[in-house]
């Protein structure tokens, strides 16, 4: 049996009276790329936070490998990298004697200029490891974090944002880099990130956190299936044709949008029969279109249920 990565139980911290993370139960199994989402202050970088020891758990338990005493939960630590805030860098010396410095500071055992060229390679950076790194791009920069969490050639990743401010190439490019680091060094990650379109595209499983809770966890091919593929209507007059769809068509489910969009579950429903009913009954449409499922609505929709 494959020990778990990560498991959170009744994880709760406070700081002073607001309560960042609530009874937090979470897992994350071997080869996840575990996306986390969550609005600003949802409480995703103290939990990163909690595993990384940075911040101490007011309640609950965590384990990492399936350790959890605290000494054995700070040994596991040695084989997590992580990317929860950019290192500080020497913009004066170049990548790879940044890289040395935190070999030393990290206790690397190994012979420090193998792993460098491993970490520099792993991050699409060996051609730029003797250029100084005040002449690096952000893009340049981030991967270079990612080196440094790298050089403990860790089982475990955990980023925080680690594509924030990223072109769409280098955006790309971090995503390319971390798929490899699963596939051919079987590297378990949770990430966080606002950008989830990226992390649809990257994630296997999504955990949802909202006010410090994680409301709802999923995996990638889970979403694809719950989450409807719709048809959308923009009309004038939304209610009027909602009435008559539901009466021609006898639709259960139809919902009129905030802004006013009619919408429709696309499964067992007829599109032509819906659209020429709508013209013979004189309904005006300003366009109809087809949504399929994806992270971001589905965020949307958890997040107004949350909220309502
Ligand atoms: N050191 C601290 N002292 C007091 N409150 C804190 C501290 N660190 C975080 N918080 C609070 O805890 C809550 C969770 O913050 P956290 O940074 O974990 O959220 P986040 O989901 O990472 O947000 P973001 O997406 O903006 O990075 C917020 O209300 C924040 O203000």
């Amino acid at each position: 049996m494959n020990t778990t990565i990560f498991e959170a139980k009744g994880l709760t911290k406070r700081y002073g009276s607001s309560l960042a993370l609530q009874d937090i139960n979470m897992t994350i199994d071997p080869g996840d790329i575990y996306g986390f989402v969550g609005e600003n202050g949802a409480g995703k970088t103290t939990l990163m936070k909690v595993i990384g020891g940075l911040v101490h758990p007011t309640d609950g338990k965590i384990s990492l490998f399936g350790k959890s005493d605290k000494k054995d939960l700070n040994y596991a630590r040695r084989q997590v990298g992580f990317l929860i805030e950019m290192p500080a860098l020497y913009p004066h010396l170049n990548a790879e004697e940044n890289l040395i410095f935190y070999c030393r500071t990290y206790g690397i055992k190994d012979d420090h200029r193998i792993r460098i060229a491993d970490v520099l390679q792993a991050v699409s950076l060996s051609d730029s490891g003797s250029k100084k790194t005040s002449d690096y791009s952000l893009g340049m920069r981030q991967r270079l974090g990612l080196a440094i969490a790298l050089l403990n050639n860790p089982k475990f990743l955990v980023l925080d944002e680690p594509i924030n401010g990223l072109d769409p190439s280098g955006i790309v490019e971090v995503r390319k880099i971390l798929e490899h680091l699963v596939k051919e060094r079987g590297v378990t990650i949770l990430i966080s990130s606002h950008i989830l379109n990226e992390l649809q595209l990257l994630a296997t499983k999504f955990g949802f956190i909202h006010h410090g809770r994680l409301i709802k966890e999923i995996s990638a091919a889970e979403l694809l299936k719950s989450a409807e593929t719709r048809i959308c209507i923009q009309t004038p007059n939304p209610a009027l044709a909602a009435q008559i769809l539901k009466y021609e068509l006898q639709l259960e489910s139809i919902v009129i949008t905030e802004a006013g969009e009619i919408q429709i579950p696309k499964e067992n429903t007829d599109l032509e029969k819906l659209m020429s009913i709508l013209l013979q009954k004189g309904i005006q449409m300003e366009g109809i279109n087809v949504s399929t499922p994806n992270l971001e609505n589905y965020y949307m929709d958890l997040i107004g249920g949350a909220n309502s």
